[in-house]
Parts: C-alpha cells; structure tokens; sequence
C-alpha cells in the first residue's frame, strides 16, 4: 500500500459544476516526491488542497485520496483538522497571507506543536528555537520575538517551512514554495526543501518543471484538470509524449542541461556577470 493513493479524484465546482480536476489518480510513496507541472488554472492547488482536506465549501468531490489507507473524502472536518499539520501539512506560495499577521513567529510555530502534542508543550519554546536555526534563519531567538511583516520574505518562507515541518509529518505538499521569492533566495529554500523532505513523501505543485526536475523524483503533467503524462522526471524530460509535455519542455530548453544538473537561473548569470 502507498502512503497516498489518489484514485479517480473529481472535483467539481458550484451550481453548474465546472469541472477543475477530471478522474486524477496517483499514488505516493512514504519516502517519494511528486512533482505536479502544468499552466494556471490546469487544477494543480485544487487537487493538493483534495489531499489536505482544504477545499472550500463549493467543491463537489467524488473519487478517493487514502492517507495511510485512510479515505479523506467526506472524513469529518474534525478528524481532518487532527491530521492537518500532523501527519499532512502544506507550504504555500505566499508566507504572509499563510502566517498570522498579529501574532508572533515563535508562537505561531508553537502553537502547531501544541496544538497535536500537548505533551510537548513544556520543552515548545527550545523546539521551536531548534526549528527556526534548522530551517536557515540565522538569528532565531530575535525571529521568534518579531512579527510576520518585521521578516524578509525569504525568512516568513522559511518561518512557514518550521511549521509544517515541526510535527515531522508524513505527508508535505508544497504549493509553488518558492515562486513569489527572488532567484537567489528561491534557489536556498529549494536547497533546504531537498534536505528536509527526505524521507518524507512530498507533493510539489509548480509551473516550473526545472524547479521539480531539482527536488522530485516523479512528475505528472496536468492540463485542463487532467494528469496527460506521468514518470520518471529523467525519462518525461528525455522522451516527452504528450504535446503538452513537448512545447513544455522545448520552451524550459531543460533538454540542454544533463541529468543531475541544475538549471542555469538569472542568478547565475549575475554570478557570471561578477566575475
Ligand atoms: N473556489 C473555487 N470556486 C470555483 N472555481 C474554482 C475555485 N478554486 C479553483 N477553481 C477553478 O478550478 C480550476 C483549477 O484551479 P487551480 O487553482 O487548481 O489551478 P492551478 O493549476 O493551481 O493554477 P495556478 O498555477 O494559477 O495556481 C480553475 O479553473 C479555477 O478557476
């Protein structure tokens, strides 16, 4: 049995059901990342927001998402609400609409913990100083005292990266972790994605195949609420079948770079431009 196993999952929205995500299967191992490429509106976050339990009221769901072997769809809000943070958690695009505003980074990444582990609660402001240095932020005490808007936006990135790793859960999706960041910053927090999800199952939604070349294993294509072509990322990147997957990587010109290494970013030509 696969960690998660995403079965024919349909997800339908308001009166006239428009459909955003169209019979999507897929399954997950418990040490595996999945990255899930295609354009705006293709149903990526839709079928990431399935997996956490996260989708707002209007969304008509059918198909099933297994956590474990248990089955989300139509799970009661208060045992996905025990899960949420748990054993699944989520890292979204935009820190400070994720992170409250009015209230303190140490304290928010604390109350994750208590909030599943009351038993912690004793040792939770040592826990949560260990996170915040874990995650890259170099000044941890001072973070933990300031507020979300006093951050840069590469340290509320990585404030939200603690706090949906602090429980150490199964299951991390992440939703376009790093697009709102500069390149340089972007390229650090992919760094410390790929050291922290190891061992952990990760779904990683992004428009940008170089971005999941970097941290996945496995990728699927979406179009149109559809998965067109799933595999290796080696494999996808070498012999694309689908159209979509051919314009996609003609235009990311990914198929000039070698396995294993990284793609060329702005960065690097202003690291050139230095020398
Ligand atoms: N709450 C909602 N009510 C109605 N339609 C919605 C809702 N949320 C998403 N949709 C629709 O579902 C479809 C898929 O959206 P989704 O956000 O999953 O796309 P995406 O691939 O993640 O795009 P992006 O890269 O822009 O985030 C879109 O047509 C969108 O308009």
């Amino acid at each position: 049995m696969s960690h998660l196993e995403v079965t024919d999952l349909t997800i339908s929205f308001g009166r006239r059901r428009k459909v955003a995500v169209d019979h999507v299967s897929f399954t997950l191992d418990k040490d595996e990342r999945l990255g899930i490429i295609g354009q705006s509106g293709s149903g990526k976050s839709v079928t990431s927001l399935a997996v956490i339990g996260l989708l707002p009221d209007n969304a008509h769901v059918s198909g099933s998402v297994r956590l474990d072997g248990r089955e989300l769809v139509g799970m009661p809000e208060r045992k996905l609400q025990d899960l949420r943070g748990d054993e699944v958690s989520m890292i979204f695009q935009e820190p400070m609409t994720a992170l409250d505003p009015t209230m303190k980074v140490g304290r928010q990444v604390g109350e994750v913990v208590a909030l599943h582990h009351s038993e912690r609660r004793g040792g939770i402001r040592a826990e949560v100083i260990d996170w915040l240095g874990r995650v890259g932020i170099l000044d941890p005490e001072r973070i933990a005292e300031s507020y979300p808007h006093e951050l840069s936006g590469g340290q509320r990135q990585r404030a939200l990266i603690a706090m949906a790793l602090a429980n150490r859960p199964g299951l991390v999706i992440c939703d376009e972790p790093t697009t709102a960041l500069d390149v340089l910053v972007q390229r650090q927090i992919l760094d410390l994605l790929d050291v922290e999800l190891r061992g952990r199952a990760a779904l990683f939604v992004s428009h940008d195949l170089g971005v999941v070349r970097q941290v996945c294993q496995r990728v699927a294509v979406m179009l149109d609420g559809r998965i067109v072509e799933t595999g290796p990322i080696e494999q996808v990147v070498a012999q694309p079948q689908h159209p979509y997957t051919k314009g996609l990587i003609a235009s990311a010109r990914i198929g000039d770079v070698p396995p294993g290494q990284r793609l060329p970013t702005v960065a690097d030509f202003y690291e050139g431009a230095a020398e």
